[in-house]
């Protein structure tokens, strides 16, 4: 299976230049790109429906007129409102080539709206004529097939600093952007469709949608054992709050880890022995979790759910034992605001280290990282030297070489205490098999959100690290 890339607005429009550079035809390319919109509207239409397209002074509108010719040759009952006449070019040459219905039309008469006001171009909120179209036509109750990107998000960061589109579904060209992935874009973009149009295919590019493409799970040999499959060691919570440390645990262990310890204080330990089996329990302090991690059977740590006040020295046992190692949650904030000095106990080793904060989290490590969630975890992930997952329903998984995922599988019944422990843990089993960092935690976003999906209503995090995780997994291996 291959990864489906993402690509940026610059460097769909680098793809484009190339293309042209080597010949390609920049008409011929707006004809593909309406082909598809058209056959994806006549597929939402009733023979002879009526179609309202929106057309922008670019070359999205460009499409929108393409599209609302071959629509209208098709017999359906075309008529375009323009915000703008185009200027020159590709856009100019298919608004000419338009010869039906034009001008303002209300909304609700329309079977379907084809938004093609603006792609990735947008360059600043919509106001005025363009702001009113976009609220019209969402408030029509008529469904909104968006032309590349519901007008009004931001192409790169799924950002909408005005209004924007809603649509039922985008046609998109080439490659999904990270607007479409990323929230609020996503909620915009409904279904989203990816066209081929001709370009060559998006290679080495380092932003990918998350999914079995980037990854492989591991397979054990007959022969191995379960030190050989990966021993993990989780710090236990203290005793009033070791619940999230036992969901790391036992996700860990689930995720295919071949022995998991908890490891604390022996009142947290007694806590944890009334709930836990195939887990293991060990007593130990900060110092105790160092020389247990020391062993050779123990291939990954956890350190943070629900860590509590010992979280900095256990994190500081950890990051000094060389092993790789996953932090999260109280070992998380009790780095706030030294993300340096984090980054120097990560780059004292070469093994990978995971970070997997939430928003707050994140804000409290890496005060200074402002932009898109995509961007905010490339420069975290590039400061720290760590694999950084920026957690939610748009997850963002993004290495320090550069490389970044985004995960659109989960579901938002994965909004409940816990989850993130859960993932916390499938991401160190993992580790503990061997898997890459980037690859672990790409691999464990996914799996968590899949989980998610299949649980759906009613979930708990408990779910999550049951049997439906070895569904999840069978599935996919
Ligand atoms: N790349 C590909 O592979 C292919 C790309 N194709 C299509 O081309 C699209 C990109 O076309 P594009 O570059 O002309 O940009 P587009 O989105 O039409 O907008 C630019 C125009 O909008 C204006 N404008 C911007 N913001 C505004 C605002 N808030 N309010 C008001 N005006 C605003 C801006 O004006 P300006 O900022 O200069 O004032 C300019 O006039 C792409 O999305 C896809 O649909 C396909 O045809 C073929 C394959
Ligand atoms: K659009």
């Amino acid at each position: 299976m291959r990864a489906q890339p993402i690509l940026s607005a610059a460097a769909i429009r680098a793809a484009e230049a190339a293309w042209f550079a080597n010949g390609g035809d920049s008409f011929a390319l707006m004809q593909r790109a309406a082909g598809e919109v058209a056959r994806a509207a006549a597929t939402r239409l009733p023979p002879g429906g009526r179609v309202l397209v929106l057309a922008g002074p670019g070359n999205n509108g460009g499409d929108g007129y393409v599209a609302a010719r071959l629509l209208a040759d098709a017999g359906f009952a075309v008529q375009v409102t323009a915000l703008a006449a185009p200027g020159a070019g590709d856009a100019a040459r298919a608004a000419g080539e338009w010869c039906g219905a034009t001008g303002p039309a209300d909304p609700a008469r329309f079977d379907l709206i084809v938004d093609a006001l603006f792609g990735i171009g947008l360059a600043r909120p919509l106001e005025g004529e363009a702001e009113r179209l976009v609220l019209a036509a969402n408030a029509s109750g008529a469904p909104i097939l968006a032309v590349d990107i519901p007008s009004g998000v931001d192409a790169d960061t799924g950002a909408v600093p005005g209004v924007a589109i809603n649509a039922v579904e985008t046609m998109t060209f080439h490659t999904a952007k990270p607007g479409h992935l990323l929230l609020p874009g996503r909620l915009h973009t409904g279904r989203l469709q990816i066209a081929d149009i001709g370009l060559p295919p998006a290679q080495g590019t380092p932003l990918a949608l998350n999914g079995p493409g980037l990854w492989r799970l591991p397979v054990p040999d007959a022969d191995t054992h379960k030190y050989a499959r990966g021993g993990v060691l989780v710090w236990s919570g203290p005793v009033l709050a070791t619940g999230a440390s036992r969901l790391a645990a036992t996700a860990a262990l689930r995720a295919g880890a071949g022995a998991v310890t908890l490891v604390g204080d022996r009142e947290a330990l007694l806590v944890q022995a009334a709930h836990v089996t195939a887990v293991m329990l060990a007593e130990g302090d900060a110092q105790g979790f160092g020389r247990l991690a020391a062993s050779p059977k123990v291939k990954a740590l956890c350190v943070g759910p629900g860590a509590g006040p010992q979280a900095r020295c256990v994190a500081g046992a950890a990051l000094q034992s060389g092993k790789p190692l996953l932090l999260d949650a109280d070992a998380l904030t009790a780095f706030a605001g030294e993300a340096e000095h984090l980054a120097r106990l990560i780059r004292r080793h070469d093994r990978p280290v995971l970070l997997t904060p939430h928003e707050g989290e994140f804000a409290r490590l890496f005060p200074g990282l402002s932009g898109s969630k995509l961007a905010r975890a490339q420069a975290a992930a590039a400061l720290s030297g760590a694999v950084v997952i920026l957690k939610g329903a748009d997850g963002v998984i993004a290495a320090p070489d550069g490389r970044a995922a985004i995960t659109a599988n989960a579901p938002g019944w994965l909004a409940t205490a816990g989850s993130g422990d859960v993932l916390a843990g499938i991401a160190t089993g993992m580790l503990a098999q061997g898997i890459p960092g980037f690859e672990a935690a790409a691999a464990a976003c996914f799996l968590h959100g899949e989980a998610g999906g299949r649980l759906g209503p009613g979930l708990i995090s408990e779910d999550l690290c049951g049997p439906v995780l070895r569904e999840v997994l069978a599935a996919l291996i």
